[in-house]
C-alpha cells in the first residue's frame, strides 16, 4: 500500500483542471503538480487515501517537455521542497504560449463535458499597464495578500497548504506592489497583510488584525480610486477589484462587445448581478447611453454604496444590496405583467465568484427569461456547468472569449453570451 512521502517515477499525460496533470500508476490516476504533458518525473505522493486517485508533487524532472522553462519565481520552483514552494504560480515553469494552450484545452474540455457544447476558445493575451510588451507573464498583480505565520512573518501559503513560506520577491506583482510589499517586516498577531496598488494614487499596505479566535478583523473604512476607459471608480480599500492591471478595462470592453445590440433594450429591466462597485453596469451604460435602465445586485453593502456613487450619472441605474439567489427568486415571485415583460426583454450581465452562479440562480434566471446573458467567469468548470444548466432551459451559447488575466497560474477568465432560443 502506497503512503504519502513515497516517491514514484511517472509518465505525465494530459492537463486537468486546477493546475495539475494526469499520470497513471498501477491502473490508478495520479494528479501531479509542477510538470507538463509528455514529461517523465519523479514525484512524491502527498495523498493516497482515495481509491481512484492519488496526488503527488514533482521533485525531479527526468525528461523535460520542450515548453519547460526556468520558473518565473524562484520561490515556486521545483528546486524548493514542495512544502516550501510558494503557491499561486503553478504554471510558472511553462512557456507562456503553452500555458495559454493548456488553459484553452481545459476550457474546451469543460464546455464539452459539462456544457454539452464543442468550442475551440483561444486564450487571448492581456497587456499589463506597466509593460505592455512583456512576454513573461510577470508584473500584473495590483493586489497581493500575504499571510502571516505564528512569528509574524508575512508570505504566501505553499500550494494546497496553510504553511506560510519565506520569499524575497513577488515577480507576478506590479513594480509598485513589489516596492511596497513589507516582506522583511514582522506583524505579530496579524491575520494577513494586503498590498494594493490602485491605478490612481499611492500603493497601500493594509494589516488585518486577528480577533481572539484568529479570524481577520475588517479594515477601517477608506476609499481608493481606479480608472477604467477614462472613468473613475471608487471602491473600499479592502474591497473586490479585478487583480490584473489590464483586467478591468479588458472585461469592461469585452462585456460591451459581447452584448448583441439587436437584443438590447435600454428600457428593459437590465441587470448586473454580482456587480461589485458597478464596473460592468458602467460598461453597459457607456455603450448604450444615458437612458439605460440597469440594476446592480451585490451582497457587500460597502461595495453597493460605491456602486451607487459610480453609477450616479445614469438616472436609470440602481445599486441594490442583496444576495443574487434571493434577489432573482423575489423577482420571480413578484412583479406585475409589465414588469415581467421588462425582465423578458432584459440583458443580464453576471460575474459570480469562482463557484459560479449555481443551479438555484440559473433556474430562477431562466424562469425570468431574459433575452441574453453575458456571463463573466473566472472558473471554466463552474461556467461549463452553468452553461449546461442554461442549455437545459433553452439558452444557447452564442459567443465565448477567454482572457489570460492570471498568467503563470492555471486560472483563466471567460466572457460568454447566451441567448434565449425558446
Ligand atoms: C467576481 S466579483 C465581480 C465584481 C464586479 N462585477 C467587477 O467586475 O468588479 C464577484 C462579486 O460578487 C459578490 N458576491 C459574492 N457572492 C454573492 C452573492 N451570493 N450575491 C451577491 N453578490 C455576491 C462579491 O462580493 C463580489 O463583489
Amino acid at each position: 500500500m502506497a503512503e504519502p512521502g513515497q516517491v514514484l517515477e511517472l509518465e505525465v499525460g494530459s492537463v486537468a483542471h486546477g493546475g495539475i496533470f494526469v499520470a497513471r500508476y498501477d491502473g490508478r490516476v495520479v494528479f501531479v503538480t509542477d510538470t507538463l504533458p509528455g514529461e517523465r518525473v519523479r514525484a512524491r505522493l502527498t495523498e493516497t487515501k482515495h481509491d481512484r486517485f492519488w496526488r503527488a508533487d514533482t521533485i525531479e524532472v527526468l525528461d523535460a517537455a520542450p515548453e519547460r522553462q526556468a520558473h518565473v519565481w524562484d520561490a515556486a520552483s521545483i528546486d524548493r521542497d514542495p512544502a516550501e514552494r510558494a503557491g499561486g504560480a503553478e504554471f510558472g515553469h511553462i512557456a507562456l504560449e503553452r500555458q495559454r494552450a493548456l488553459k484553452s484545452q481545459v476550457l474546451g474540455e469543460s464546455l464539452a463535458r459539462m456544457g454539452g457544447v464543442e468550442r475551440d476558445v483561444a486564450v487571448e493575451a492581456v497587456p499589463t499597464i506597466d509593460a505592455p510588451d512583456d512576454q513573461t507573464g510577470t508584473g500584473w498583480r495590483t493586489r497581493v495578500r500575504l499571510q502571516v505565520d505564528a512569528d509574524g512573518r508575512p508570505g504566501p501559503y505553499a500550494a494546497r497548504s496553510h504553511h506560510v513560506v519565506d520569499i524575497d520577491d513577488l515577480p507576478l506583482a506590479t513594480e509598485r506592489v513589489r516596492e511596497a510589499a513589507p516582506l522583511r517586516s514582522r506583524f505579530a498577531g496579524a491575520a494577513h497583510v494586503d498590498v494594493i496598488a490602485p491605478s490612481a494614487g499611492e500603493a497601500i499596505v493594509l494589516v488585518a488584525e486577528s480577533d481572539r479566535r484568529g479570524r481577520p478583523l475588517p479594515y477601517e473604512r477608506g476609499t481608493v480610486s481606479e480608472s477604467v476607459a477614462g472613468r473613475t471608480f471608487s471602491l473600499e480599500r479592502g474591497g473586490f477589484w479585478q487583480v490584473h492591471s489590464g483586467a478591468a478595462e479588458t472585461l469592461y470592453r469585452a462585456v460591451q462587445d459581447a452584448i448583441d445590440p439587436a437584443l438590447f433594450d435600454p428600457r428593459a429591466a437590465n441587470l448586473d448581478l454580482y456587480g461589485g462597485v458597478g464596473l460592468l453596469a458602467a460598461a453597459v451604460g457607456d455603450r448604450f447611453g444615458d437612458t439605460v435602465r440597469i440594476t446592480t445586485v451585490e451582497s457587500d453593502p460597502l461595495a453597493t454604496d460605491h456602486a451607487a456613487q459610480n453609477l450616479s450619472e445614469w438616472i436609470g441605474a440602481r445599486a441594490v444590496t442583496a444576495r443574487v439567489d434571493r434577489y432573482v427568486r423575489e423577482l420571480q415571485a413578484a412583479g406585475n405583467h409589465s414588469e415581467r415583460a421588462r425582465t423578458r426583454s432584459a440583458t443580464v450581465v453576471l460575474d459570480p465568484p469562482r463557484s459560479g452562479a449555481g443551479r438555484e440562480v440559473i433556474d430562477a434566471l431562466a424562469a425570468l427569461a431574459p433575452r441574453q446573458l453575458v456571463y463573466v467567469a473566472c472558473d471554466p468548470v463552474a461556467l461549463a456547468r452553468d452553461v449546461g444548466f442554461l442549455r437545459a432551459h433553452g439558452y444557447e451559447l452564442a459567443d465565448i472569449r477567454a482572457f489570460d488575466l492570471f498568467p503563470n497560474t492555471h486560472h483563466v477568465e471567460a466572457v460568454a453570451r447566451l441567448v434565449d432560443t425558446r
